[in-house]
């Protein structure tokens, strides 16, 4: 069986990295320079980056140049997501050299455009399924944008290759991940799910890993690796097969 695929996360607010709580802007806590983060997480073993540029996700400016420079400084793959949405800015985010990049919004307000970058871009390009319930949520998440398993049947028929599924309501609370609705997802669609938000432990982890044979190819850990619940060598232990 294959094993999990861990994606420590960097998320960029005011050129500081930062954990938000549910996603909700004014609720950072800052962890210093988004470089030595993902420096630090690459020299621990990582495999992945996910690496968010928050500003561009809320309207409230971007940190483009930082989060090129964070990527271009990265031997690991790099998920790059936050405020991709138009021609311009996926063409600044593939520049980065990312491996791929995740889009939100525009899945929900521009479909026509994001069939197009996927018959484009094929798998280097992600839909972010951030969900409060069932219903999705755009702009940095403060929107409504529609129903998850609709959207999903609609991106599948366009050839998405992969979803990253957060529950906005786990986000940032190491409460535990949404295992219920990762393994309603992973029955909607069979692309690969990658899972986020909530971990708070290495069962957790261990939880999202009995997932595999299900579709889910990877988790995104966040606050629990900023909060030192474990470390990043012990989270690549607990998921190695
Ligand atoms: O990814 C986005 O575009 C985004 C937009 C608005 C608010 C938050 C956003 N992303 C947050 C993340 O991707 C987190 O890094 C990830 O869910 C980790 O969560 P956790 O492990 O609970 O800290």
């Amino acid at each position: 069986m294959a094993k999990l695929e861990l994606l420590p996360a960097v998320d960029v607010r005011g050129g500081q990295a930062v954990r938000l709580v549910h996603g909700e802007s004014g609720t950072e806590t800052s962890y210093g320079s988004p470089l030595e983060a993902a420096l630090a997480w690459q020299r621990s073993g990582a495999e992945w980056l996910h690496l968010v540029d928050l500003d561009a996700a809320f309207g409230t400016g971007d940190n483009r140049k930082l989060i090129a420079e964070v990527a271009g400084a990265m031997d690991i793959k790099v998920e790059l997501s936050g405020g991709i949405r138009d021609d311009a800015t996926l063409a600044a985010a593939l520049a980065t050299g990312c491996t791929r990049v995740n889009l939100g919004t525009a899945a929900l307000e521009t479909p026509e455009w994001v069939a197009k970058v996927i018959a484009e871009h094929g798998d280097r390009i992600a839909v972010g399924l951030d969900v409060k319930g069932t219903t999705l949520r755009g702009r940095g998440w403060t929107r409504d944008g529609g129903d998850l398993y609709e959207t999903l049947a609609r991106l599948d028929g366009e050839g998405c290759a992969r979803y990253v599924v957060t529950d906005i309501a786990k986000d940032g609370t190491l409460q535990g991940p949404n295992l219920e609705l990762l393994r309603h997802v992973c029955a909607a669609t069979d692309r690969p799910v990658v899972a986020s938000g909530g971990v708070s432990s290495l069962d957790d982890l261990r939880a999202i890993a009995e997932l595999v044979p299900l579709g889910v190819e990877g988790a995104i850990v966040g606050k629990a690796l900023y909060a030192k619940e474990f470390t990043l060598e012990e989270a690549l232990e607990a998921v190695a097969r």
